[in-house]
């Protein structure tokens, strides 16, 4: 089964024309999918959807369907959605509630109705998860812009979804913050088995992780799969320029004028080597052809 499969899904806040229009898209379970795409593409609505605010907090029309494991989302309440799906939005300190880092882990645990000792356990594990272990009484208002973005992931883990949406969550960090939250994602995904989909503008914060690329503009998707395709697809197209990775527009650049195809890098490290190893081969036949 699927994580989540948007068919022929189309939406309207109201008052509003379509911000969503025709989604058809599958996110297998373990995927680390990346929605990316112009300011008002719609990425943050297609979050929405999936967390189920879409329709159900926000109202307006709706064509199609959104099913996450198999069962419709207008078919579920939020807060059951909420046990599948863990959210973080954009403005994620608005999500924060409490006084300490453990009370704001346990805060809905204790509204799940959920036993001391477990929500204890629980309050540890996710703690442990985004190295926060040992924060457990430090106020949260004392915490660097990272360490309570961790601390809301936290808080979602708590409640063991198996799938976690984040809505540009690198938007407020510094660049090693950033670096430190998207390798923290990959290890949820690869260790936890944690579906992630993350609205990300920067692709290259993302190409070591992900597994599929999805390019929306105006309320479409214009191209999805694994990050090489919709990567060839904005470089070829012309489509979203500033959105593709200077490793990428490198790349392009190079196979465009050599001929060469080279690999799908995912970060400079892997270029680097493929790049000495091509040189090597160049001089090599030089020298045997002088
Ligand atoms: N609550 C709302 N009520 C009415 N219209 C909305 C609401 N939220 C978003 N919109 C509109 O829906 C469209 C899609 O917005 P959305 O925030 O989903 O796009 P986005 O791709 O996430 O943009 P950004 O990168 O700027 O966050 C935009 O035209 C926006 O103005």
């Amino acid at each position: 089964m699927s994580a989540v499969v948007f068919e022929a899904f189309s939406y309207a806040y109201p008052g509003t024309d379509k911000v969503l229009d025709h989604i058809d898209l599958t996110v297998p379970r373990g995927a680390f999918t990346v929605i990316t795409g112009p300011s008002g593409a719609g990425k943050t609505t297609l979050c929405l959807a999936v967390c189920g605010a879409v329709p159900h907090y926000f109202g307006g029309a709706l064509a199609g369907t959104v099913r996450v494991n198999g069962g419709k989302t207008t078919d579920s309440t939020m807060h059951d959605l909420a046990r599948q799906v863990g959210t973080v939005l954009e403005d994620y300190e608005s999500q924060l509630v409490t006084m300490t880092v453990f009370e704001e882990v346990a805060f809905g645990l204790e509204n799940q109705g959920i036993n001391e000792k477990e929500t204890a356990r629980r309050v540890a594990d996710a703690l442990a998860l985004v190295g926060l272990s040992g924060f457990e009484d430090r106020e949260v208002a004392s915490l660097s812009g990272g360490q309570k973005q961790r601390l809301v992931i936290a808080s979602v883990l708590a409640a063991a979804p198996d799938i976690l949406v984040l809505d540009e969550p690198a938007s407020a960090l510094d660049p090693q913050g950033a670096e430190e939250l998207y390798r923290l994602l990959g290890r949820l995904n690869v260790e936890q088995g944690i579906t992630i989909i993350v609205v990300e503008h920067d692709l290259s914060r993302v190409l070591p992780y992900a597994s599929d690329f999805v390019l929306m503009t105006g309320g479409r998707i214009i191209a999805s799969g694994p990050p090489s395709d919709v990567l060839y697809y904005m470089g070829r197209r012309q489509v979203y320029q500033e959105g593709v990775p200077p490793l990428w527009q490198l790349k392009l650049k190079l196979e465009a004028e050599t001929g060469v195809s080279f690999g799908n890098w995912r970060s400079e490290a892997e270029a680097a080597q493929e790049i000495k190893a091509w040189l090597s081969a160049c001089r090599q036949g030089a020298a045997k052809s002088a």
